[in-house]
């Protein structure tokens, strides 16, 4: 499918600017997004299957999700009018973004917000796991009565393995040592250890090591199936695998098969390799039914203060986006932080990092004599994104040629 078409205008009022938010997004979101003037949104509860998401992306120039929505290149082909992606959460695999990126679609996420409330499920997990609390919960149910301390652990003095050493696995890392526990962690960057932790030099040296492994990597090429047969045939025996980072990091066979044979003891884990689209839809795993085995629905990050936080922070990351063009912290896009444009028209023009596009621009401003009161300009490997401030009377002008400079992606106007 072709890309976007330039020429198409974008400046727009603000409701009739369209917004879909999916996956029951926090009405935070819906509420700043009201109080900046945007009040065309649908909110929805689940996330959509690919027609009938491509049917609403097509319309939309904002769309909000998280984990579950795959924006893959095919839906994003789709959605000619998109500005912006808000990622209601962390992680930004579901989206492609390369191809967000080449389509001059920018996006955003909220990179802390949750952190906190993965970190306290895990020391939660740890303790229980160690207890063997999931399988002596389950007995209980069932009119079974499971009192002893065989297989029965304190946390204090155990090893606790952090595989991603980042905003979450550092927060664990000081949690769990005030629980007494001794932190070892792997990452592939060298990192400060917090407190008393230690970076050890491989993922097979802290697998030997550690009586806990818990999981804190995004997805990538790099950490899809890390653990796979092998590194979870390489954990102590008796040991625990704990995850709540991607269900593509983890082989779920050969973890199911572990639990089984009592290689490991318990495991805790929140994302899986195929989630459920929404509440209503069936759980499959082959951990179901696996009585040392604590599955939680992707749940790490879904506190009311964390949902809360997030509703409000990736909103107003794409309402400043709209009102004035500033995309600080977006993940694909060239960061510009932008003042406000009082009295000037605004525009801004996304174009494939190629040599010639700038001068061109300029040459638009200078063969017309527009005068240029403010200009702006970064990019990144992919694109260029320049921001160019005028008097009113010549912006209408300066958009119809910037659209036919060679290069273009996507170019607005805001006033
Ligand atoms: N279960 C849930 O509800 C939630 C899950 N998450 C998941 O947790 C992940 C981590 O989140 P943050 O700590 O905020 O991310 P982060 O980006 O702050 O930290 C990730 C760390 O992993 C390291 N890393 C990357 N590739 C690696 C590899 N191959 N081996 C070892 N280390 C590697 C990075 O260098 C970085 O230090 C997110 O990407 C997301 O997928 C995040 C929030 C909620
Ligand atoms: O923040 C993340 O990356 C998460 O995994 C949380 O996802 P969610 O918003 O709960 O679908």
């Amino acid at each position: 499918m072709a890309p976007p078409d330039p020429k198409q205008k974008q400046s727009l009022q603000k409701d009739k600017i369209r917004i879909l938010l999916l996956e029951g997004v926090h009405q935070t979101a819906v509420d700043l997004l009201a109080s900046r003037g945007y009040t065309n949104v649908e909110h929805l509860k689940t996330s959509l299957p690919e027609e009938e998401l491509i049917e609403k992306i097509s319309r939309a120039h904002f769309v909000g999700i998280r984990s579950r929505t795959q924006l893959t290149r095919k839906v994003l082909e789709n959605a000619p009018k998109l500005i912006a992606i808000g990622c209601f959460c962390i992680g930004t695999n579901q989206v492609d973004l390369k191809a967000a990126t080449e389509l001059g679609i920018a996006v955003f996420n909220a990179p802390y917000s949750n952190t906190r409330s993965v970190a306290e499920l895990i020391i939660a997990e740890t303790i229980f796991a160690l207890r063997g609390i999931p399988e002596k919960n389950t007995v209980c149910h069932r009119g079974g009565w499971q009192k002893t301390a065989k297989g029965s652990y304190e946390a204090r003095g155990k090893t606790l393995g952090i595989v991603g050493y980042g905003a979450i696995g550092s927060q664990v890392s000081v949690l769990a040592e005030s629980l007494g526990m001794r932190v070892i962690f792997f990452d592939v960057i060298t990192k400060l250890p917090l407190g008393n932790a230690s970076q050890v030099g491989s993922l097979d040296e802290l697998l030997e090591q550690a009586d806990v492994v818990s999981l804190h990597v995004p997805e990538t090429p790099s950490t899809r199936m890390m653990m796979g047969p092998d590194q979870i045939a390489r954990m102590k025996p008796g040991a625990i695998l704990l995850n709540a980072s991607r269900g593509t990091v983890v082989d779920i066979e050969a973890l199911a098969e572990a639990l089984k044979n009592g290689n490991l003891a318990g495991t805790a884990i929140d994302v899986f390799p195929v989630e459920p689209r929404g509440n209503e839809d069936e759980f499959v795993s082959p951990l179901r039914g696996l009585d040392n085995a604590l599955l939680t629905p992707h749940i790490g990050g879904s506190t009311v203060e964390a949902q809360e936080n997030i509703g409000v922070e990736v909103s107003d990351k794409l309402a400043l986006y709209s009102d004035n063009g500033t995309t600080t912290s977006s993940v694909n896009f060239p960061e510009v932080a932008l003042p406000g444009h009082a009295g000037a028209h605004r525009l801004l023009h996304i174009h494939q990092n190629i040599p010639g596009v700038l001068s061109a621009i300029n040459q638009v401003f200078s063969e017309n004599g527009i005068n240029i009161s403010a200009q702006f300009l970064q990019t990144n490997e992919l694109v260029g994104y320049v921001v160019i401030d005028v008097d009113a009377e010549y912006s209408d002008l300066a958009l119809e040629k910037l659209k036919n400079v060679p290069g273009t992606l996507r170019c607005r106007v805001l006033f």
